[in-house]
């Protein structure tokens, strides 16, 4: 993929007469009509996806982007700063909520260094450009072709990881102080006020809030981003680890393969992906319903429901974890489920 307009290029409408044969399959399955609820509309969605070869024995894999932030300096998070170097390590180890959801719902897991403030880690892929970005609330987080350059090696993951037969992807993330800078992005991008979406984000105490939200609303009048431009958005008042979950959307769509995302982090850069390239929406499968305050605001533009209402807001990928068990689950009922008319049931009394 050379450009941006390469990719966006690349992003395909689903195939509606494939959609239209998958619900007519569906509807033969030995069962009432309609039963499987949203399951059944999660299995069309899929089975127009032109990148899909079939819907059983999904392979999965969560793309986790680990990164710092500049605006960290401001005290807009309580944890420290290492502690995405240090839970990045135990991304490696196995041992962080991402791992094991992934794991016990038959997923990989694939972290990124993609902008962690620390030296190269042994045995992590890296995509990094500097060791964190820029303190927003000061200045842009990133240049411009810092921003695309970035977006489009986050998107070649996906080719890279399709070939080696992985089918849905996951956006996780990782990164001390990434939701001051999500918060910004859905504020410009939804056309929202920063106290609509500036939440507690890991445990910030009540009364460092009107500050994060003061960091939100000086982020967005220091760097003026252009709301009708996705990438001028996530390289002023961004983050690499947000670009990078940019990518792995546009990706997965430019591929034609579904993409499903975590939590509010996931949310802000769906909506900067949405504004970049619409069409890659179709692509999206939301996972859970994050506890993080701007999440209806968010969803509610994105125009996608959750299937999961579990109170998450671990972030890494974990809700994307968990709900790939749920798309596992729509591909094997269409490719494993008995058809009614070789059942000897009639529906009719
Ligand atoms: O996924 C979510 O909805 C979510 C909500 C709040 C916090 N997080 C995680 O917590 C970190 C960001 O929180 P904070 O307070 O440091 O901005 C980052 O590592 C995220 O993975 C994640
Ligand atoms: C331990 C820890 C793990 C995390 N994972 C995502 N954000 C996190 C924040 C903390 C503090």
């Amino acid at each position: 993929m050379q450009t941006i307009q390469d990719l966006v290029a690349a992003i395909r409408p689903l195939d509606q007469h494939k959609q239209a044969l998958a619900a007519a399959h569906i509807d033969g399955l030995v069962k009432p009509l309609n039963s499987l609820g949203r399951l059944e509309t999660l299995a069309i969605q899929l089975a127009g996806m032109p990148g899909l070869t079939r819907l059983d024995n999904l392979q999965k894999e969560i793309v986790v982007m680990c990164a710092d932030h500049g605006v960290y300096d401001e005290g807009v998070a309580i944890s420290p700063q290492q502690v995405t170097h240090l839970q990045a390590l135990n991304m490696l180890k196995g041992t962080s909520g991402v791992c094991v959801l992934a794991k016990s719902n038959g997923a990989s897991v694939l972290p990124v260094d993609i902008g962690i403030d620390c030296e190269p880690i042994d045995g992590m892929l890296s995509l990094k450009v500097g060791r964190k970005s820029g303190n927003i609330a000061r200045g842009p987080a990133m240049s411009r072709s810092e921003a695309e350059h970035l977006l489009l090696r986050s998107a070649q993951l996906v080719p890279t990881r399709a070939a080696e037969g992985i089918a849905v992807f996951g956006t996780g993330e990782l990164g001390m102080a990434n939701t001051t800078p999500a918060s910004a992005i859905i504020s410009v991008l939804c056309g929202c006020d920063p106290h609509e979406v500036v939440g507690i984000g890991a445990n910030l105490p009540a009364e460092r809030m009107a500050h994060k939200e003061a960091m939100v609303r000086q982020a967005i009048e220091v760097n003026q981003p252009n709301s009708a431009d996705g990438i001028d958005v996530l390289a002023k008042v961004g983050g690499y680890d947000l670009v990078g979950m940019t990518g792995v959307i546009l990706g997965a769509g430019s591929c034609g393969l579904p993409v499903v995302l975590d939590g509010f982090l996931s949310y802000a850069a769906a909506i900067a992906a949405c504004q970049i390239a619409p069409e890659v929406k179709n692509y999206c499968i939301p996972s859970h319903f994050s506890a993080e305050k701007g999440s209806q605001r968010a969803l509610e533009h994105l125009g996608l429901t959750p299937y999961l209402y579990l109170d998450l807001r671990l972030g890494e990928g974990s809700g994307a974890a968990l709900a790939m068990s749920i798309v596992s689950a729509a591909g094997a009922m269409y490719c494993e489920m008995g058809v009614l008319a070789e059942s000897g049931i009639s529906l009719k009394a």
